[in-house]
């Protein structure tokens, strides 16, 4: 992997990477924050999956993470929303909720997107795989992220219990089988399979998992995405008639934007070092 970008911030490093990705089958670009403590030992690690029309940067410009993460110890992964570069295909209108930067974190199964749309295993399999072979972390995670990315974290936590210690999502898309934007990333990428759009679907997966990951979710009252593409009242309905003791947070009159992120991403960042750390002596 190439670095092609280095930040101080909060004493630590934001970083950018390139490097050829095997499972997407093209060039991907990512961002790494790396705290001020790698300078002493390995550290935890945060993954962060953006929402549609996001690249890798727009959560370390616009989140403001760097300076609890610096506090904590916490280092933070930042994929890229889809595959991108010659030869990778787009919406064929070029509307912003499909194809380039709207990889929904699933692996496609249908031509043309089959190619290159397996951003499930980029995000769960080859990203860790590659970051935490090369860069300082001791390979704790936790997984999180904002909208089609809070659908994307959710998703990742709920089918990978073994692999993540904690999830939390800012507006997720909760139930992308039951909403517009999913009807159509899901038919399009997977085709009309009902049981192949439940293994993406947040609301199917917490009724059948018997792992409870400790999990948390953000969601404003007045974001304009809320009653037709998010439906947090799915989720809670699941959680509620399931048992999943999820933590599920209605704040009044915060939008969808970055702003309503930046006011509430220190919580998730304590949430997830919390759950990390759980039973563990805090290191200097
Ligand atoms: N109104 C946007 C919809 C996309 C959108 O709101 N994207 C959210 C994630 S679903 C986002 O994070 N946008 C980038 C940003 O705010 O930095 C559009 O039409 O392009």
């Amino acid at each position: 992997m190439d670095r092609i970008e280095t930040k101080l911030v909060f004493g630590g490093e934001q970083r950018r990477y390139q490097h050829d990705a095997a499972t997407t089958q093209c060039r991907m670009t990512f961002s790494v924050y790396l705290p001020p403590q790698v300078a002493e030992r390995k550290v935890p690690v945060l993954y962060w999956l953006s929402g549609l029309t996001c690249t890798d940067e727009n959560f370390s410009t616009k989140a403001g993470a760097q300076r609890v993460a610096a506090q904590l110890g916490m280092a933070l992964v930042m994929p890229d929303t889809s595959p991108r570069g010659e030869g990778v295909p787009d919406d064929p209108e070029g509307a912003y909720d499909f194809g380039l930067g709207a990889g929904f974190y699933l692996n496609a199964t249908q031509a043309p997107w089959s190619t290159h749309y397996r951003m499930y295993d980029y995000v769960v399999e080859e990203l860790p795989a590659l970051v935490e072979s090369t860069l300082p972390l001791d390979g704790r995670r936790a997984i999180a992220g904002h909208s089609m990315g809070g659908h994307g974290a959710l998703m990742i936590a709920l089918r990978n219990p073994d692999r993540y210690i904690s999830t939390s999502a800012f507006s997720p898309i909760v139930n992308p089988a039951g909403v517009p934007w999913g009807r159509k990333a899901l038919g399009r990428y997977l085709g009309e399979d009902p049981a192949a759009w439940a293994a993406y679907d947040t609301v199917a997966l917490v009724q059948q998992t018997e792992h409870h990951l400790p999990l948390l979710v953000d969601q404003g009252t007045a974001d304009q995405f809320l009653e037709e593409q998010l439906k947090t009242d799915r989720l809670e309905a699941a959680c509620e008639s399931s048992g999943y003791p999820a933590m599920i947070r209605m704040h009044g009159g915060y939008d969808h934007s970055y702003y309503f992120i930046a006011s509430f991403i220190e919580d998730h960042l304590r949430f997830h070092y919390a759950a990390i750390t759980a039973g563990q002596t805090p290191p200097d």
